[in-house]
């Protein structure tokens, strides 16, 4: 599509405009389209009884989209909820074992009871259930993609939720709003609809907080966090709240997917908040016969140019989609992947990296260390030394690798001692202790193990190793000309690459 690839851009940097939102029916004929259902939309709070209307309004909703041309997938949670009213159980279990259980029961009903709806309009449909692990590995994530595009071309509705019933912690996503974003990633969506029970993102949970007040317009999903409350949950049913929607929001974003947050008390709102943004953009393009570019608006002045229009604005949240969208291969390393270890890099790498003109790519004179094993092929974090807060070094991260890395024991920092400048306490730095368990996938700042408080290190990006971990630690802070001395062989001069960097410098 033309504004695809206008977005993918020539890599200059240009203001914000309305047109950056994502073109539906009247430019583009036919629009990609995710809609995330939560729980909180799917069934009762208290009876768990299915919300019947709301799930007939969202099949009503998504055929009329289909009739306009647009091809639209559907991430439906419910299956645990449905699962407790079928049992008969009052409470949501802890246990996951309980879970998965509840949810092979629900996932039969609910897709049946979609395929109910949706059989009132002759619409077919397919039930997609995926977990983290089922595309990690490139070939089966190709497979998939393959199939929401061939489903979607047979004119199907695919309806998507995770597998709940073999989902463990290493494979599972964890909620439906992180898949629906590596959905809407993976076919390309141009939007992603994350309907529930609020009509967008607050500065504080509305169900606690009735002075919260919601915020129109995102765009900078980083910036946002530091200005809301995301911290406490909605009904007894859903996962992660507002905070797994910002994850989602972010993920989407960044693949070049407008992102709305809205009611599924009316889901018609969601034509109404497509031909929101058609008239948006098609009234900032210059009339016919005039030879003067566009007007240059940024997103925030959308709601001057919806004030001389006096058009109503749909309740909602949007997030404005990334200029230079990462797909595809970066895409799937960055957040569809289980990364198996982690490489630190120096500042100077971090710098290089946060350029686009890096192409992403590392070279091992840049690598600081290593942390956790991992084989070629494999994705890895992105990591950087932090100190921890009233820490300074005593010796610089160039005097410590002016030492050189010990290729026997391969620590690279056994020379650098930290003084807390509250204590006079020498504390050894040691990145490269093989007892450091430090990969739990929900921490962004880790520990290192030998001194819990000695030095942290933060994931900044993701990325896929060209080598295993034990030979990107011989070669770590070294010419990319003694790989093939050191290893026996140089695939490449880059130990990492597809680097994502999402913490610039
Ligand atoms: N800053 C916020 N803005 C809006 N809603 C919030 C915020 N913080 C927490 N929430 C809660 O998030 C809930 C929606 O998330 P969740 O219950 O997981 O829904 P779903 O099941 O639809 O995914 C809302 O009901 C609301 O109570
Ligand atoms: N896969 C689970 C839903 C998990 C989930 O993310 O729920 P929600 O936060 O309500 O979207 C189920 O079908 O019950």
């Amino acid at each position: 599509m033309d504004h695809k690839s206008a977005r993918a851009g020539t890599g200059h940097v240009r203001a914000t405009t309305d047109s950056d939102i994502a073109r539906p029916s009247k430019r583009s004929p036919s629009s990609m389209i995710v809609i995330k259902l939560g729980t909180s939309s799917i069934v009762h709070e208290e009876t768990h009884q299915p919300l019947l209307s709301i799930l007939s309004s969202v099949v009503e909703t998504v055929i009329n989209l289909r009739r306009h041309g647009h091809k639209v997938v559907l991430v439906s949670s419910g299956a645990i909820g449905v699962g407790l009213r079928t049992m008969d159980i009052p409470q949501r279990p802890k246990s996951l074992s309980k879970k998965q259980a509840l949810s092979a029961v629900g996932q039969g009903r609910l897709i049946a009871l979609w395929d109910n709806l949706f059989g009132q309009f002759d619409q077919r449909i397919a039930q997609i259930l995926l977990t983290r692990g089922d595309i990690s590995d490139r070939t089966r994530y190709l497979n998939a993609v393959n199939t929401l595009k061939e489903l979607l071309s047979m004119g199907v509705v695919p309806i998507v939720n995770e597998n709940d019933t073999i989902s463990v912690s290493e494979i599972k996503f964890g909620d439906n709003d992180t898949l629906s974003a590596i959905t809407s990633s993976m076919i390309h969506a141009d939007y992603l609809f994350l309907l529930t029970d609020v009509d967008g993102l607050y500065t504080a949970n509305p169900r606690k907080d009735p002075a919260a007040k919601k915020i129109d317009i995102v765009t900078s999903v980083a910036d946002i966090r530091a200005q809301v409350s995301t911290s406490t949950l909605g009904s007894n049913l859903g996962t992660g709240g507002m905070e797994t929607k910002l994850i989602a929001a972010e993920i989407a974003t960044g693949a070049g997917v407008t992102t709305i947050i809205t009611s599924s008390k009316m889901p018609s709102t969601i034509v109404d908040i497509i031909d929101y943004y058609t008239t948006l953009r098609l009234s900032s393009r210059p009339s016919s016969g005039t030879s003067s570019p566009a007007p240059k608006l940024q997103i925030i002045d959308l709601e001057h140019v919806n004030v001389s229009l006096n058009l109503r604005r749909p309740p909602h949240t949007v997030f404005k989609p990334s200029l230079v969208p990462v797909r595809d291969l970066k895409a799937w390393t960055s957040h569809t992947l289980y990364p198996a270890g982690g490489v630190i890099i120096d500042s100077g790498a971090h710098a290089v990296l946060s350029r686009r003109e890096s192409g992403g790519r590392l070279l091992p004179v840049g690598v600081l260390g290593v942390r956790g094993s991992f084989a070629s092929g494999q994705a890895v974090r992105v990591l950087i030394r932090c100190l921890p807060e009233g820490v300074v070094p005593e010796k610089s991260e160039k005097r410590a690798r002016s030492t050189g890395p010990d290729e026997k024991t391969g620590h690279v920092y056994s020379e650098v001692s930290l003084s807390r400048t509250s204590s006079s306490s020498s504390l050894v730095g040691d990145l490269e202790s093989d007892t450091q368990t430090i990969m739990d996938d929900d921490m962004h700042v880790m520990h290192g193990s030998e001194e819990s408080d000695s030095w942290e290190v933060k994931e900044v990006g993701r990325g896929l190793a060209n080598y295993n971990s034990a030979q990107i630690s011989r070669v770590k802070g070294l010419n990319s000309s003694r790989i093939p001395q050191l290893l026996g062989y140089a695939d490449t001069e880059y130990v990492v690459e597809n680097i994502t960097i999402r913490i610039p410098v």
